[in-house]
């Protein structure tokens, strides 16, 4: 089994602060039994800004990007020898995997970390992923660990992946609300409805809550990946039979696909408006979204970036990798790329979205 573990800041950290190192140690025995029992694991770990707080003399998580970005810096290098240091204790390596939006998106950049990864799992090496807090922007940012974890359990065709949390499994509302119970097994969608997932994390440390684990949840399993929650207090149950905490299942056939990102873990950083022949054209028949089509574009982005595909009426029915920048395509709109091509020169006849980069979503 080729298994991806989460571990969230909330759950490394200790009540006053700092790294719990006891919780650590844990945690990093358990995984070397997995790979004792002959399970590859990538370890997927939160808690560089927490660990990075106590050194800078910080009390809590910083509000502004750039102190939680030094944080980060101060924190990932503590947080990686730790982990060094015990499973060097179980003879095992370990491999720091620093992770940007871009690296599991841009199709060269995603080949690269898939490459990267595997090949380090062939050599037996133990991956400890993080995103790159430190030159990761807020637009360009995942900001949890969960998605991140959820798209790395993709990226390696993962057989599973945990998420280890402060809290055991998946309530029905707030866990610290007296009658609320846990899910022991989600099937899909359905099965969250009603679901109260909104109150926001109770540790200082840990971000996004519940809602980016059900998110991450979705990601995977929608890619055929079962996702089992629980705390970090179960780990060894958790990797040993899966008997603990809560499990969804996998909704969706395993994908292959690189733009399952774009669909789940995004908003698009501008949009194109389309017309309804447009619509119909990406929608009925998988097309590429070609200039003739759009009708207005909004928002600031570059060549690369993410955008929303918005019928006239606001909806959003796709999002894509736009092929050029923002400030070009006024000059594009409602235009065949034939007639582009003639006025503007051959790098004109290119779609504005190609196909191949874009979900359909809805
Ligand atoms: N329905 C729910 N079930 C379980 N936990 C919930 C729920 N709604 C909100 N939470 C909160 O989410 C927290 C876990 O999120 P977070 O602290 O961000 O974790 P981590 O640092 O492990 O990523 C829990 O401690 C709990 O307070
Ligand atoms: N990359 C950040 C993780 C941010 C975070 O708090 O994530 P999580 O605890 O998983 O909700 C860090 O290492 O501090």
């Amino acid at each position: 089994m080729r298994i991806v573990v989460k571990v969230g800041s909330s759950s490394l950290s200790s009540t006053l602060g700092g790294l719990d190192l006891s919780r650590l140690h844990g945690l990093v025995d358990a995984l070397a039994g997995a790979r004792d029992r002959g399970d590859e694991v990538v370890l997927v770990s939160s808690g560089a800004i927490a660990t990075g707080l106590a050194p800078l003399s910080l009390p809590t998580r910083p509000r502004d990007l750039a102190t939680q970005q030094a944080a980060a810096s101060v924190g990932q290098g503590l947080l990686v020898a730790r982990y060094t240091e015990r499973f060097a204790r179980h003879d095992l390596v370990v491999g720091q995997v620093l992770l940007t939006v871009d690296d599991v998106v841009r199709r060269t950049h995603y080949r690269n970390a898939y490459r990267t990864l595997a090949r380090l799992l062939d050599l037996g090496v133990v991956p400890i992923v993080n995103e790159n807090d430190t030159v990761a922007t807020s637009e360009i940012r995942f900001g949890d660990n969960d998605r991140l974890a959820a798209l790395v359990a993709h990226l390696v065709h993962a057989d599973r992946l945990i998420l280890l949390s402060d809290v055991d499994g998946l309530y029905d509302g707030n866990p610290s609300t007296p009658g609320t119970r846990m899910l022991r097994h989600v099937h899909g969608d359905a099965d969250l409805e009603g679901i109260d997932i909104g109150t926001p994390s109770a540790s200082k440390v840990g971000t996004g809550g519940m809602v980016t684990k059900v998110e991450a949840a979705r990601i995977a399993t929608g890619a055929g990946i079962p996702v089992l929650l629980t705390s970090a207090d179960q780990v060894n149950t958790a990797l040993a039979s899966g008997d603990v905490g809560t499990t969804f299942h996998p909704t969706g056939p395993r994908r292959s696909t690189r733009l399952l990102w774009l669909a789940h873990a995004t908003t698009g950083k501008g949009s194109v408006v389309l017309d309804r022949g447009a619509v119909r054209a990406i929608v009925e028949r998988g097309a590429s979204l070609l200039p003739a089509g759009v009708v207005r574009s909004e928002g600031a982005y570059e060549a690369g970036d993410p955008v929303d595909l918005v019928d006239e009426a606001g909806v959003v029915v796709a999002r894509g990798l736009v092929n050029y920048d923002s400030a070009e395509v006024p000059k594009l709109i409602g235009r065949s790329t034939h007639d582009l091509a003639a006025e503007l020169g051959a790098e004109y006849e290119r779609e504005l979205v190609h196909r191949d980069d874009m979900v359909l979503l809805g």
